[in-house]
């Protein structure tokens, strides 16, 4: 049994109780329960604006809750830096976009599992040190489908590469829970089916928190989804019973002020 599959006694590995974040007088996400399952991989949607982004931040700890209570593995996160979270297993995907893309897609890896091991930046490594994380990093880069591609900056990636690469490094920390942003956005048709593989592959033995548009990759990889709307949650269940949920639909078709 790996580290992930340790039953700590609750379902529950990440929960929010009453999480809200103001910005000035709005609630972009106002009261919000989530309780995600161990193992599962659990969904939030909802039509524009409906606060997906702001639940996604503050469950990583980009942003703090005006209000509210968030728990990991049992533990109160709350007011926990997200370094700090990160290095407790609950670990949202890196940017590579908006980062390394001089650096090569091995030492984007390299980089993340040299920041795992507590190595960072020393320069005085011994060099056996290195070659070892170089293996990890070439076996991260094999498990995500860019093991030919180890030299290739990562600026000179495709898009569906790039967000592979994403993946690898974010694989590279062991999360134990894995919090998705939009990973399929502004992605070409033929990249999809390679990624929604690639997640269902990594979501084995731990637990993936998604936010995505494409509803299609969400009704083919999520046990579980909670739609939002206005900063609230609408509903919650499987893709079917969202899907069936004609205030879902409504909330889709309307997008805004149904109410
Ligand atoms: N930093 C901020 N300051 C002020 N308002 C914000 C801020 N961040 C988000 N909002 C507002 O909060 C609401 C929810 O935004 P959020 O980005 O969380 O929604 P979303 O569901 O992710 O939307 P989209 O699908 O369009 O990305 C929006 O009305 C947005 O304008």
């Amino acid at each position: 049994m790996t580290r992930h599959q340790t039953d700590t006694g609750t379902d529950y590995v990440l929960t929010a109780r009453g999480m809200t974040k103001r910005f000035g007088g709005f609630a972009a996400v106002n009261n919000v329960d989530l309780s995600i399952r161990r193992g599962s991989v659990h969904a939030l949607i909802g039509p524009n604006g409906a606060g997906k982004t702001t639940c996604f931040n503050l469950l990583t700890k980009t942003l703090t809750p005006t209000s509210g209570v968030i728990t990991y593995d049992g533990q109160d996160i709350t007011r926990t830096r997200a370094a700090d979270v990160a290095r407790l297993g609950l670990v949202r995907s890196f940017q590579i976009s908006a980062t390394f893309t001089q650096m090569t897609a091995l030492e984007n890896v390299r980089v993340a599992l040299q920041s795992k091991e507590g190595t960072g930046f020393h320069f005085w490594s011994p060099i056996r040190s290195l070659s070892h994380l170089d293996r990890r990093a070439k076996d991260l880069l094999d498990q995500v489908g860019l093991g030919d591609m180890a030299d290739a900056k990562a600026a000179d990636l495709s898009y569906g590469k790039k967000r592979a690469l994403e993946i690898a490094t974010t694989l590279a920390l062991d999360p134990q829970v894995m919090l998705l942003d939009e990973p399929t956005a502004g992605m070409g048709h033929e990249d999809l089916e390679p990624i929604t593989e690639l997640i269902r592959e990594t979501a084995k033995g731990r637990t993936v928190v998604i936010v995505e548009h494409n509803l299609s990759i969400v009704a083919t990889l999520c046990d579980r989804i909670t739609v939002l709307q206005h900063g609230e949650v609408l509903t919650e269940g499987s893709y079917a019973e969202v899907s069936a949920d004609e205030r879902v639909i409504t909330a889709y078709m309307g997008g805004v002020d149904e109410d």
